[in-house]
C-alpha cells in the first residue's frame, strides 16, 4: 500500500484557471485529492473537463493558480512517473502489440511491484490478444489495452478522461473495479464521464465545471 501523510494531498489544485485568449475556459477551481479518493469531474460539453486533465498532466500551462503533487509544486519532471493519463487519444502505438506497448511504457516509468505485462493483459480481458498488432483490435479492446497500462505502471494518480467510452457492460465494470482497487491501494483518481458511474465504495466526490 502506498501511503502519504494524511494531511498531504496526492494532487491539489489552488485557484486553478485556464485561459484561452484571456477568456477562462474553466476555473478558478480548488480541490485536494488524497490517497484513496476518487473524484468525478462533471460538466456539460465544452465546460473544460479535457482541458483540466491536460493542465494536470502538464500538456497545457495553467493561466492562473497552481497544481501541487504530493505537496510540492508540479513540474514536468515530477508529473512523469507520478501521474498516468488516459485520454481520448489512447497513446498506443498501433503497429506494436499490447505487450510491446506495455513494455515500452514500463521501460520509461517502471513497473508496479508484483505484476507484469501478461498478468495485467489477462486482468483487462486481453488474454489471447497480447501479441496482436493494436491496429487489429476493436475499439473496446484498444481501450482495454490502454487500461492495462494503469495496472502496470506505479503511478499514484490516475487521470481518466471518459474511460467508459467504447466499453461494453463488462468493460464498464472493469473500469470501476480497477478504480476501487487503486483507491484501496492508496492511489487517487480524477475521472470525467457523461455516463452513470457507480462504485462499491459509495458515491465518488464530484468536481463541477461550468461552461
Ligand atoms: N485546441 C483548442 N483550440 C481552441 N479551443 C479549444 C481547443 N480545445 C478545446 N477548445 C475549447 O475549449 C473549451 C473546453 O473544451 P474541453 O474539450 O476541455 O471541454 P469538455 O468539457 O472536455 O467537453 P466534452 O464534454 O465535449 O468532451 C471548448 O469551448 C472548446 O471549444
Amino acid at each position: 500500500m502506498i501511503s502519504s501523510p494524511d494531511n498531504i494531498a496526492l494532487l491539489e489544485a489552488r485557484a486553478l484557471c485556464f485561459l484561452r485568449q484571456d477568456e477562462p475556459v474553466f476555473g478558478p477551481i480548488d480541490f485536494a485529492l488524497h490517497g484513496g479518493e476518487i473524484a468525478l469531474v462533471e460538466g456539460d460539453n465544452g465546460s473544460g473537463k479535457t482541458t483540466l486533465m491536460r493542465v494536470l498532466t502538464g500538456m497545457l500551462r495553467p493561466g492562473e493558480g497552481e497544481v501541487l503533487l504530493d505537496g510540492a509544486p508540479f513540474s514536468l519532471d515530477t508529473v512523469a512517473g507520478a501521474v498516468v493519463f488516459l485520454g481520448h487519444h489512447l497513446g498506443l502505438k498501433v503497429d506494436m502489440t499490447p505487450r510491446e506497448n506495455l513494455h515500452l511504457a514500463a521501460g520509461l516509468y517502471g513497473r508496479r511491484k508484483g505484476t507484469d505485462e501478461s498478468a495485467v493483459l489477462r486482468e483487462v480481458g486481453l488474454a489471447g490478444y497480447e501479441d496482436e498488432p493494436v491496429r487489429q483490435l476493436s475499439a473496446g479492446q484498444k481501450k482495454r489495452a490502454a487500461l492495462a497500462r494503469l495496472l502496470l505502471l506505479p503511478a499514484r494518480v490516475w487521470l481518466l478522461d471518459e474511460p467508459y467510452a467504447n466499453l461494453d457492460r463488462d468493460g464498464i465494470a472493469l473500469v470501476n473495479r480497477l478504480l476501487e482497487q487503486h483507491a484501496a491501494r492508496g492511489g487517487a483518481a480524477l475521472v470525467t464521464s457523461h455516463g452513470a458511474v457507480s462504485f462499491a465504495g459509495g458515491e465518488p466526490r464530484r468536481i463541477r465545471l461550468h461552461a
